[in-house]
């Protein structure tokens, strides 16, 4: 077929490395920006395969997220807005790892096991970049893939990347869930913020304050392409927004999670609400100081907590019978898990890692809320709770109808396709102000747990096996029996091992009723890792 001849000349303009190999990851293909030009154009073409597939327009996101500038990556949009469906993603590593002379045969025999009609030529991809230098060019190489398969494109720019989930979930929807545009993204979730704050009318200047740390990223350009929609309900000081620093460099989200502290170089008034974003806005964390300068972190469960507590409040309110659960991760402080459950009389429900997981397990329920530790999280509902909410909207008055109103434009404020940091930051600002809460109130729910996370170094992470959302391990022979002995001597004591999906190490994980005592569990299970799963580069040492 001409295509393959035309896919075939292109691609010799995007030239594999000989030898490269790369893995679909947690997040997509993510390394340095100089090895990806090949994988851009690949993805290009698998992009449009996909949309040949589904009758949909599917979304080419380019960006690293919170990796270091000189890194880059690409992220595929499935067409409700979610993450690539996994029989898709080894497609995607087959695809990058095949040698130039091998190209055409992968996509053919693509095709072919997914039954695609390749004389269709209804394709259609968007595509979407964050503001890393190496992103134009790359984001270049995706559009030559998929026009060599005469799809057609739409090119997004410069956009988070929950704004691109937000648009491919908008057009697939028939403008069900929005419009695929910018300006709709801000004018939707603009409005659904001002109608929720109205119902703070005493909310002080102090509370509509918020420092914001961009990450001198994406999520900076947007917000403040956004501001002039908020119509002043929100007076945001946006710092690290990329006039001068350098991306994710000392500030971001993942940055003050990993640090435990503030982005270099912010001036925070004590008590003062400060919340950072990841470098593409997928991610959010809060923090303050205290009067003792002493800083205080409100990571994933924190938020998961708050946003869970408010809507079932208004659930109760409302006299809506909706089932509402909350997803984590093994990763969950054990203190936000206890209070969830106990306290709040809310579904738990844990997930591997990975958002995609979490999103999968929050589908079963009428209100799913998850988040990772990390602070990368949304809320879903299901399409009948939507439908019991507006009519009760339309059917009620009184106390009934005003929780229903919030509820409402809570749903209309969520991106519900992914993890979206302006989207939570707006959700969490209107909760805050409706509860009349303070950034203290809200840290001052549930106590953290004192906990730790570390890395062993093995020679193949593959010889750890884990079952019950990576809970426990079930190979190398003996682990989890010593890792259920070492849990034992400590008070509160928690602690499991998994092989990390996006670097090259066994990550393990320690709680305990002291900062001590979760140190030394953590340190005590490495060592056990170190022996019984073939740890190099020396024995793990104490902190
Ligand atoms: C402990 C931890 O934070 N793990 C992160 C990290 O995955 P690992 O598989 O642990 O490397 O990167 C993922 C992708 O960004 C993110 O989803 C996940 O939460
Ligand atoms: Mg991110």
């Amino acid at each position: 077929m001409a295509q393959w001849q035309e896919v075939s000349e292109k691609s010799k303009l995007h030239p594999k490395p000989v030898g490269l190999v790369l893995q679909y990851g947690t997040a997509g293909f993510r390394t340095n920006a100089d090895h990806l030009d090949h994988v851009m154009f690949r993805m290009g073409l698998l992009a449009t395969l996909r949309s040949l597939n589904t009758k949909a327009i599917i979304g080419v996101m380019v960006t690293a997220s919170h990796n270091p500038e000189e890194d880059n990556g690409v992220k595929l949009i499935d067409p409700m807005g979610e993450m690539l469906t996994p029989a898709w993603e080894v497609y995607a590593t087959q695809l990058a790892n095949a040698e130039q002379d091998h190209l055409i045969s992968v996509l053919k025999d693509l095709a072919r096991k997914e039954s695609i009609d390749l004389t269709n030529r209804e394709a259609e991809v968007f595509v979407g970049r964050d503001t890393r230098s190496s992103s134009a060019r790359l984001s270049d190489a995706v559009l030559d893939g998929v026009t060599a398969l005469d799809g057609r494109n739409k090119d997004y720019g410069l956009v988070t990347t929950p704004q691109l989930h937000y648009m491919v979930c908008c057009c697939n929807t028939r403008g069900g869930y929005g419009k695929a545009s910018v300006e709709g993204y801000y004018s939707k979730l603009s409005q659904a913020f001002i109608q929720l704050t109205k119902s703070a009318p005493n909310r002080t200047d102090d509370q509509k304050c918020l420092l914001v740390d961009g990450a001198n990223g994406i999520g900076a350009l947007k917000l403040r392409e956004m501001e002039p929609y908020l119509q002043g309900a929100l007076k945001v000081s946006l710092f690290c927004d990329g006039t001068g620093g350098k991306l994710n460099h000392q500030c971001g989200a993942d940055f003050v999670k990993v640090q435990q502290n503030s982005p270099k170089g912010i001036v925070m008034k004590a008590g003062e609400r400060c919340c950072s974003f990841d470098g593409d806005a997928d991610r959010i964390v809060y923090y303050y100081s205290d009067d003792h300068g002493r800083f205080h972190l409100l990571d994933g469960d924190k938020i998961a907590t708050l946003i869970s507590t408010f809507l079932k409040e208004l659930l109760t309110k409302a006299g809506l019978d909706l089932k509402i659960a909350v997803v984590q991760t093994a990763y969950a402080n054990g203190s936000s898990t206890r209070y969830l459950e106990d306290t709040m009389k809310v579904i738990v429900r844990c997930a591997k890692t990975g958002v995609k997981h979490l999103h999968h397990v929050a589908q079963e329920f009428d209100i799913g809320v998850y988040f990772e530790a990390n602070g990368h999280g949304t809320v879903l509902f299901s399409k009948a709770a939507e439908e019991k909410i507006q009519q009760l909207c339309d059917d009620s008055d009184g106390e009934r109808r005003g929780a229903a109103t919030l509820l409402k434009n809570s749903v209309d404020l969520i991106n519900q396709t992914v993890g979206d940091a302006i989207s939570d930051m707006l959700l969490i600002e209107a909760i805050l102000a409706i509860k009349g809460m303070t950034v203290q109130q809200w840290d001052a729910i549930y106590t953290d747990l004192p906990n730790r996370q570390l890395k062993v170094k093995v020679s193949d992470r593959r010889v750890i096996d884990t079952k019950d959302a990576e809970r426990k391990t079930v190979s190398p022979a003996g682990l989890q029996e010593a890792i259920d002995r070492l849990v034992e001597r400590h008070q509160d004591g928690r602690s499991f091992v998994r092989p990390s999906g996006t670097e090259d190490v066994v990550r393990v994980y320690s709680e305990a009723a002291t900062q001590e005592s979760a140190d030394a569990l953590g340190h005590e299970v490495s060592l056990a890792v170190y022996r019984l799963a073939g740890g190099v580069g020396g024995e793990p040492k104490p902190l």
